[in-house]
């Protein structure tokens, strides 16, 4: 076949040799540190970079959150950057255990502006980059390795030689040898090892080292294989805390970003929802919650994820998919029937059981656990089933249909859809539900009056007088038997000469309180060859009426 694609533009990633790699076997029970870089790395990606009050909020909820380290900006770039550094320090906005972090290239004046930037905060870190990869090298730079590396060990000497100016400030110093993905690891060790000797870290102010896949080029197991390679390689572990900062560009950064927790990071830098350059930086939200569902204390707060998306979207001015795993509108939602069949009996397990632990098919995490309602778990359209229907009416009408007649409803419903091609709201559910049970405004029979009392001198024998329409004539009827209802069908045959056995009748009240209605349900059959089932429903606060309701409901569907 021709192939339309010119896919001898392309090359494949190279492997990394590593003899025995352990980060396969390894399991993620501690968070990572983290640091978010919404204000730097999202924010330069923004069609409209933020603003002193939309960076402000976005700080508030990273705080809020419990982050602890958070790049702040890119000072030398814009005085909106730098006013906002300054202002967090001058109004004294930044807690006690919080670090702001703030980047810069290696150039003398971007660097001084940097640390002018800084002044007076307690905790801060000084993030140097420059890019080291090959291909920048080439193209941007025009430099051999060793000229690239001198671009890093300058900057760091800029940085080591101000250093004075921070005086009693708590200062940590971190490097990245930007566009790392790009860069031949043993070069990329060369460059971290460079920068080390000039900042010579100790073990209680460690150096972070952070390898970026500032362009996210191969599969994440390379990525854990480049860590562990670093991990394993560098000279003085115990002073550097490795860092990564992984991008999205093939759709794999959360992956990548365990696999290299696996390999060996501490440390992980992302924003939230992911928002950052191209496809963006990983996302914290993601990578935190899916430790969350292993049960791993992500050492952050989503408890509000409807607020944070708010803050999110209003700062980035983007809008977040509502696939979005963990917060999208749609992903605690089934609208298939085999879906929502499986989650509605999960759901009742789960009560029943009530072993506290979170086990629903489908539902990865509990929607309450992140400030959600289930209103949304279950919506229906077209591809729904009755499981799913029959919660509906159970979770917001309270009406709790039983089983045998959930597929009678459910063509009701099919009809709907089928019809609309649309999605049907819950109120659609429930008016629909009432049109064939409740109001019937097209049946044959109406009830206008029920009594019944017992007959004197009897245990078991009620006399009922009912008065009903019947195709709008109304008549009066009156009769005896063993309970209300058995009285009033056997009056309904007797009278209007209708031919149905009472088979089943189950009742139920739809909320507690006095002034609760009864839901009551009459199944009765026709003695034909085909047996078949109708259904009834009365609704009323009198629970001797509900079911006579629900025998009417059941008569004007014969
Ligand atoms: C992967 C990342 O996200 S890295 C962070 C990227 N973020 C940003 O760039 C946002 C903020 N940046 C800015 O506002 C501006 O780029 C500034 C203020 C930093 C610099 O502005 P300018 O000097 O006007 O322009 P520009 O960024 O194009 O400078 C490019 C020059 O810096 C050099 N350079 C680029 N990065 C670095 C670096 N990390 N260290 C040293 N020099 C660098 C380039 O080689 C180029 O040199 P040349 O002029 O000799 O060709
Ligand atoms: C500045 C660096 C860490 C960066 O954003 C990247 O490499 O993606
Ligand atoms: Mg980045």
């Amino acid at each position: 076949m021709l192939n339309r694609m010119p896919i001898h533009k392309y090359r494949a990633y190279a492997q990394v040799d590593l003899p025995k790699r352990s980060w396969p076997d390894k399991v993620i029970d501690t968070a990572p540190i983290w640091c978010s870089v919404d204000l730097r790395d999202g924010n330069q990606a923004l069609v409209d970079p933020m603003d002193g009050a939309r960076k402000r909020r976005m700080w508030d909820a990273l705080v809020k959150m419990g982050f602890k380290q958070v790049e702040v900006g890119f000072p030398s770039a814009s005085d909106t950057d730098f006013n906002f550094v300054r202002q967090l320090i001058e109004e004294n906005l930044i807690p006690d255990d919080v670090t702001i972090q703030v980047l810069t290239q290696a150039r003398e004046h971007l660097v001084q502006r940097t640390f002018e930037s800084v002044l007076g905060a307690k905790n801060v870190i000084i993030h140097l980059y420059n890019s080291t990869s090959e291909l920048q090298r080439r193209v941007v730079f025009q430099q051999d390795q060793a000229g690239v590396k001198k671009i890093a060990t300058e900057g760091a000497e800029m940085v080591r030689d101000r250093l004075p100016m921070l005086a009693g400030q708590n200062v940590q110093l971190q490097y990245s040898p930007e566009s790392f993905t790009g860069t031949e690891l043993d070069y990329a060790l060369e460059v971290c090892e460079a920068v080390m000797d000039i900042w010579a870290p100790v073990v209680d102010n460690q150096i972070i080292l952070n390898l970026p896949s500032t362009v996210e080029m191969s599969t994440p197991n390379i990525y854990a294989d480049q860590i562990e390679w670093m991990h394993r390689n560098f000279t003085r572990r115990d002073r550097i805390c490795l860092s990564v900062h992984p991008h999205n560009d093939r759709g794999t950064g959360v992956a990548a970003a365990e696999l290299a927790v696996m390999a060996g990071a501490d440390r992980v830098e992302g924003t939230l929802f992911g928002n950052g350059e191209r496809t963006g930086n990983v996302d914290i939200v993601t990578l935190g919650l899916n430790l969350f569902t292993q049960g791993v204390d992500p050492k952050l707060d989503f408890s509000d994820i409807n607020g944070l998306m708010e803050t999110a979207e209003y700062c980035n001015q983007l809008p977040i998919h509502p696939r979005h795993p963990y917060a999208g509108e749609l992903v605690h939602t089934a609208f298939s029937g085999s879906h929502q069949d499986a989650i509605n009996k999960g759901m009742k397990a789960i009560k029943a059981a009530n072993s506290g632990v979170w086990e629903v098919p489908y539902l990865p995490i509990d929607p309450h656990d992140i400030g959600r309602d289930y209103e949304a778990v279950i919506r229906v359209n077209s591809q729904s089933g009755k499981g799913g229907i029959a919660y509906v009416l159970e979770n917001d009408h309270h009406i709790r249909l039983p089983k045998e007649w959930q597929a009678q409803f459910s063509q009701v419903i099919q009809r709907l859809t089928d019809a609309s091609s649309q999605e049907i709201s819950s109120q659609e559910i429930w008016n629909a539900f009432e049109k064939e049970y409740v109001t019937q405004p097209e049946g044959r029979f109406n009830l206008v009056n029920f009594e019944s009392r017992r007959v004197p001198g009897s245990n078991q024998v009620v006399e009922v007088n009912a008065v009903l329409t019947d195709n709008g004539t109304e008549k009066t009827i009156t009769g005896q038997g063993n309970g209300p209802v058995n009285a009033f069908s056997h009056m309904m045959r007797k009278e209007f000469g209708l031919k149905f056995k009472l088979k089943d009748y189950v009742e139920h009240t739809r909320s507690v309180g006095s002034d609760a209605e009864a839901a009551a349900y009459i199944e009765i059959k026709v003695p034909d060859e085909t047996g078949t089932s109708i259904f009834g429903v009365g609704i009323d606060t009198d629970i001797t009426l509900a079911p006579i309701k629900a025998v009417v409901s059941a008569c004007n569907r014969l």
